[in-house]
């Protein structure tokens, strides 16, 4: 049962961060809820007291209902000052989790998932909603033992206002359901919702408004966020609906038992079975029932939501967890390549879909070489480095470095012997400093390799574009930080890519696309020289993707891609002698370069 689940979730998270705070808390919270049905008891015999014009015990029940109405007033307050640091620290430890739980896995394949971009959305839309759940838990575990003193005191007054509490169960039971019915309803919504969002992004950001005014779009736009946001708005108010109907229903069962017990005391008032203090009592016992169960209403609502995160958060945790036989390899990488890299009948599938994007490729990439990847636009070019750094593993066939199955490889060290500039790069908001720095973060303070780096990217002229140069900050999040042009952001990419002192293997796909042909060629003439020292001593490998074919050129090994197959493989000149597709399409490109 959610609630159960979060409840459990959170005590033994907060045992886990503060034991003493939260057995205190606990104390605190539980002492003003006892007080409560206490405070009704004495009020009771206090009326009996007055009545019978007994002043001594009057005046002392006079004091203890006081002291138990301050009681029930405080010691929640002070339970407050405890268990509110405790969800606080609560929150970031599963803000933390969810960080680690979308990074853990070695891949990214488990963010390729819908499902799992679902459920992502959803916990971290109502992560717990601050200190609200652990006080929701606190909270329903002091009604429930109030409730217990209560139905105490009423059987004690007559068995038959044992019903009152039990006439408290049909409206906890309806809200329950009411809540699933909800949950069903946001859970049928969330691919909508991520939609509106998406959206609702398109249109606000400069980047796309740009594209989207030109060419007209801008009103479609607008017309698909209504329709996204009018279909989540029907499914939830259908779910509002008959969630309100059902816990209608439910209070209409207690307000029925409520008055019965009223009745009862009258009659027995009446026939003098009862006192007049027994009648203050029933009066105040039920009132505080309502209130007792308008308030477990609330709390339950807030739990089965919180409950339902945990569920989420569990889920979440089982996509992203390796699947059998697929852990995250332990054996370190080679300091230096002796062979090289070798796909053995690699295909690949991305998740979801049985369309091979990669298919039955074998290819060597030897150690101290640079291969050139080309081919049509979807031939796989990226994919097959996206395959190489670990973010995917193969559907089928091995990738052996050095002779080891890449798999089998700790993908933290493979990661750390790995440069990368992907196509998709990130445009990180940072000052210049940090957004090249980063690439190799040990070295985020070290000026001789960010200038080496920034030399190699030939990345001074952005340098100098930024106000503040190095310590200037670059986009838009931040108010006053430079906004880049394409070129110069992937300018900064790059010199965060070469920021890693002798990669075993770096892979650069169309690093330069931004740039004029003759700027890459001279990019690469002076990148190639760097790089050939760690080619000699560690064997390092450089896989390039450009369509540019006067830098293809350069390399020591060219492969072609169509369709996912490899096509063709060889050095420039074998190839051009072969006479296959590549040498058409250098013949092609050189002609129009004439
Ligand atoms: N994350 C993904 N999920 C599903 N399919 C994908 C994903 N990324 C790429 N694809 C598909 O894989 C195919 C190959 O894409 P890839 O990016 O590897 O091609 P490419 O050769 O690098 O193309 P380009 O020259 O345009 O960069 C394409 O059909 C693309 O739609």
């Amino acid at each position: 049962m959610n609630v159960l689940r979060a409840a459990r979730f959170l005590l033994s998270l907060g045992m886990r961060i503060d034991r003493a705070r939260l057995a205190r808390a606990v104390v605190l919270m539980l002492g003003g809820y006892v007080a409560t049905p206490l405070a009704a008891l004495a009020l009771g015999r206090f009326a009996d007291d007055a009545l019978a014009h007994r002043v001594g015990p009057t005046l002392w029940l006079a004091v203890v209902t006081a002291a138990l109405l301050v009681a029930q007033l405080m010691m929640s307050h002070f339970a407050h000052l405890d268990y509110f640091e405790l969800a606080e620290t609560q929150e970031s430890r599963l803000r933390t989790e969810l960080i680690e739980l979308v990074n853990g896995p070695p891949g990214v394949e488990h963010l390729d998932s819908p499902a799992f971009a679902d459920e992502l959305g959803l916990v971290r839309e109502s992560l717990f909603g601050g200190p609200r759940a652990l006080e929701a838990v606190l909270q329903l575990t002091g009604l429930v033992l109030q409730t217990v003193i209560t139905g105490a005191i009423l059987i004690a007054l007559s068995p038959w206002l044992a019903l009152l509490p039990l006439a408290a169960v049909p409206p906890v039971v309806f809200a329950r359901k009411a809540q699933e019915v909800f949950e069903r309803a946001r859970e049928q919504t969330a691919e909508q919702i991520r939609l509106n969002a998406h959206l609702i992004e398109l249109a606000t950001r400069i980047e796309s408004v740009k594209e989207l005014r030109i060419v007209g779009a801008d009103r479609e736009l607008l017309r698909r966020q209504e329709t996204a946001w009018r279909v989540i708005t029907e499914r939830m108010w259908r779910g509002q609906a008959a969630g309100a109907a059902l816990r209608s229903v439910g209070q209409l069962i207690f307000a029925v038992g409520y008055g019965g017990a009223i009745f009862l005391v009258i009659r027995s008032a009446a026939a003098g079975h009862a006192t007049i203090g027994d009648l203050v009592l029933v009066i105040t016992l039920a009132v505080q029932v309502s209130v007792q169960i308008a308030g477990a209403l609330q709390l339950l609502a807030v739990l089965q939501s919180a409950g339902k995160t945990v569920e989420r958060i569990d889920s979440l945790r089982a996509m992203a967890a390796p699947r059998a036989g697929r852990r995250p390899g332990r054996v370190r990488p080679p300091e230096a390549f002796a062979h090289g890299i070798a796909f053995e009948h690699v295909s690949f599938c991305y998740p979801g879909s049985d369309t091979p994007v990669l298919d039955d490729v074998c290819l060597t990439l030897p150690a101290g070489r640079t291969l050139a990847l080309v081919g049509e636009n979807g031939a796989g070019k990226s994919t097959l480095v996206k395959l190489l750094c670990g973010m995917y593993t193969p559907t089928s066939g091995r990738i052996l470095v050095d002779g080891v199955d890449l798999a089998d490889l700790d993908p933290a060290e493979w990661r750390a012997r790995v440069a990368t500039l992907f196509q998709d790069f990130y445009r990180f908001e940072f000052t210049l400093r940090e957004g090249i720095g980063l690439g190799e973060v040990a070295r985020l303070g070290d000026d001789a390799a960010l200038a080496r780096a920034i030399d190699l990217a030939r990345a001074q002229r952005v340098v100098e574009a930024v106000p503040g140069g190095l310590a200037g900050f670059t986009g838009r999040g931040y108010g006053d930080g430079a906004e880049l042009s394409g070129g110069q952001w992937q300018t900064v990419g790059l010199a965060r890519c070469l920021m890693r002192d002798r990669p075993r293997l770096l892979v650069l796909d169309e690093p330069a696309a931004a740039l004029d042909a003759a700027a890459e060629h001279a990019l690469f003439d002076r990148y190639a020289s760097s790089a050939s020292a760690a080619a000699r001593d560690l064997g390092g490998i450089t896989v390039l993707i450009s369509h540019r074919f006067s830098t293809v050129r350069m390399a020591d090994m060219i492969t072609v891609l169509a369709g996912g197959r490899l096509l063709e493989n060889g050095t420039h000149d074998a190839l051009m002698a072969h006479g296959g597709q590549y040498a058409e399409l250098f013949r092609l490109q050189a002609r129009a370069y004439r």
